[in-house]
């Protein structure tokens, strides 16, 4: 794949994300965090968002429920390089309705190359990084190559245009 970059700025977009018996784990990371997270931008889905907002002083952007599209928008928003950092703590132990949406925000994640983090111990790792602090160049998808490169491998490769009018 085409690669381009980004510059992630130096206030990063963060992406909040419990589970429901991660929530509490998470509420307690970003208590303990709260100084470092108020130079940031937090978005979160609907449930983790809004206990956010009830139990820290942040300012929280909180999308849909991440069952009903939260995680959906935040796919969204990964994917056109308005979301930095993903926390999200997962359950390992325990299987959710709308696992594929799981799967799909942890998929576009990893492909638009920012840092996750899935539990209290990574997130300290991430969040007490050097690079947290400051403005940085990552790589990314090339979103137009990749799509220009798509048409004409699908042109090539025999597919009659005609029948998709
Ligand atoms: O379900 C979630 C992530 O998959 C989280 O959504 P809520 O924050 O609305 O509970």
């Amino acid at each position: 794949m085409q690669l381009t970059t980004r510059i992630m700025p130096q206030s990063k977009r963060i992406a909040l994300v419990a589970h429901d018996p991660c929530k509490p784990d998470l509420l307690n990371w970003a208590v303990d965090n709260q100084m470092a997270l108020s130079n940031h931008i937090i978005y979160a889905t609907g449930t983790t968002g809004n206990l956010l907002q009830t139990h820290t002083r942040l300012s929280v952007l909180a999308l849909m429920s991440g069952s009903i599209g939260g995680d959906q928008q935040l796919g969204y928003l990964i994917a056109s390089g308005q979301i930095d950092v993903l926390i999200f703590f997962w359950d390992p132990l325990s299987a959710v309705p709308h696992h594929s949406d799981v799967k799909a925000l942890m998929r576009l994640a990893t492909a638009w190359n920012i840092p996750i983090a899935s539990n209290a111990c990574s997130a300290n790792f991430l969040i007490h990084s050097s690079l947290f602090e400051q403005a940085l160049e990552i790589t990314v998808p090339d979103g137009d190559a990749f799509l220009s490169s798509r048409v004409s491998h699908v042109t090539q490769h025999g597919v009659n245009t005609q029948q998709l009018l």
